[in-house]
């Protein structure tokens, strides 16, 4: 099944988390806003001018050039953060910094380089305009930015800086968002020991556990270790079940293959209804992937292999993290922010029928143009992606990539 129906599989039955909480503007960066929130004012609050200046009547500048410049008396200025004093009538200006409140009568800034004031012996001074103004010229209407009552930020954005920006330009300096998703994620194995034990013979450390995590706090949701579970289904089934318990999905890695000892599925099937959806996906690396909706929770049986199990951990695990989060992303799961455009610089083969992610390094040529260079190595091989910039994401649909072509690389 090609990752993004089996991806679509398991979300479709994953109600986001009900449970919100409200945090302040300071820590709402990357969290998913839970519901619409509307503006409760109008913005801007008051005409203000875009440019250093003079305010004038439009119809006052009509026609007005170098050759045959209209003078307007000067009256009044008007600095930043002052309600101006008096209105401007027919023939006259005002001086006006940018940001500052437009004079009532005024509906048009021209900018200063456009005139030349001239001091008279009496009386106000002069400003020579040399250029017509439209009206509305450089200034910024009420309402222009937002009016009260209209949606600011839409439930589901995952909140970034212009989104805290608008809430601040609101007064708003608390958001309601969603809980961040708990992932419980067990590894297996008897040959696995935590990373801060030192491996006995034919033992290797657990690298997935930390790979994951970092997938799972990346893409917004809380990381719970669990440990490693034994090679027995008994113990397994009964470690993973109380992980899951304790969390909205659950990431179980290794034993997702087709040996005897590999007792992934068999376990996650007793876990709740309706259990195994998906058993291998058409991905490299990462084929023997197990994906489970238990009693409404999501849950994903990783391959062992540390480079297949954070590319998968990447291409699945995320996305269902966002989807829990109450996040609205693609069906499929992808579109992410950490995409790229690259040109590829030598030949990668593919089998058609098969989505790919190679690992490969990343620089800009003289022209500035980002070149992709692939790092071949075992899917079992940590260092592989750890020499990697980013992996070239080969589509389900094309037999290999030929040197010169763009290609889409993202980076997990
Ligand atoms: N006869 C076949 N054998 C295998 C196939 C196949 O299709 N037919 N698929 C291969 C592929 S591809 C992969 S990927 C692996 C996936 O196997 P499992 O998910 O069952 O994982 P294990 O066999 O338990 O482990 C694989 C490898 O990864 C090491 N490992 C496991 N957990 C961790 C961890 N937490 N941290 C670091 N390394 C870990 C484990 O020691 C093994 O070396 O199956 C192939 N075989
Ligand atoms: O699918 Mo395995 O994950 O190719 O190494």
């Amino acid at each position: 099944m090609p990752p993004g129906e089996a991806f679509a599989a398991v979300a479709r039955g994953c109600s986001p988390i009900a449970r919100t909480e409200i945090v302040p503007l300071r820590t709402a960066l990357g969290r998913v806003l839970a519901s619409d929130v509307a503006a409760s004012e109008t913005l801007p609050a008051f005409a203000r001018s875009t440019m250093d200046g003079y305010a004038v009547r439009a119809a006052d500048t009509h026609g007005a050039s170098e050759q045959s410049p209209a003078y307007l008396r000067l009256v009044d200025d008007v600095p930043t953060a002052v309600v101006p004093r008096r209105p401007i009538g027919p023939r006259e200006a005002a001086r006006i910094h940018t940001g500052a409140m437009i004079p009532p009568g005024a509906d048009a800034v021209v900018m200063v380089e456009d005139t030349n004031l001239h001091p008279v012996p009496v009386g106000d001074a002069e400003v020579e305009i040399l250029a017509a103004a439209a009206p509305g010229e450089n200034v910024l209407t009420v309402g222009e930015d937002i009016r009260a009552g209209a949606c600011a930020v839409p439930a589901g954005r995952r909140l970034r800086a212009a989104d805290l920006g608008g809430f601040a330009a609101l007064g708003i300096t608390r958001v309601q968002v969603a809980a961040q998703p708990r992932v419980a994620i067990l590894s297996t194995g008897d040959e696995v020991v935590p990373a801060s034990a030192a491996p006995g013979p034919a033992q290797v450390r657990d690298v997935n556990a930390t790979t994951i995590a970092a997938i799972v706090e990346r893409a917004g949701g809380v990381a719970v270790a669990h440990g490693i579970a034994a090679d027995s289904t008994l113990m397994l089934e009964r470690t993973a079940r109380a992980a899951l318990d304790d969390a909205d999905a659950l990431v179980i890695s290794a034993g997702s293959s087709v040996s005897v000892r590999d007792l992934t599925a068999e376990a996650i099937g007793a876990l709740g209804a309706p259990g195994v959806l998906v058993h291998g996906i058409a991905i490299k690396p990462g084929k023997p992937t197990v994906l489970a909706r238990c009693g409404g929770k999501p849950v994903v049986g990783l391959p062992g292999n540390p480079a297949s199990a954070l590319v998968v951990a990447w291409r699945i695990v995320r996305p269902l993290v966002r989807v829990l989060a109450g996040e609205r992303i693609d069906d499929d799961g992808l579109g992410d922010e950490r995409e790229l455009a690259a040109v590829l610089d030598v030949a990668v083969p593919s089998r058609p029928g098969r989505e790919d992610y190679v690992p490969c390094t990343l620089a800009r040529d003289g022209a500035g143009h980002l070149r992709a260079t692939p790092v071949f190595g075992a899917s079992n091989l940590i260092f592989t992606l750890v020499r990697a910039d980013a992996l070239i994401a080969i589509p389900f649909d094309r037999s290999g990539v030929a040197a010169g072509e763009t290609v889409r690389v993202i980076v997990p």
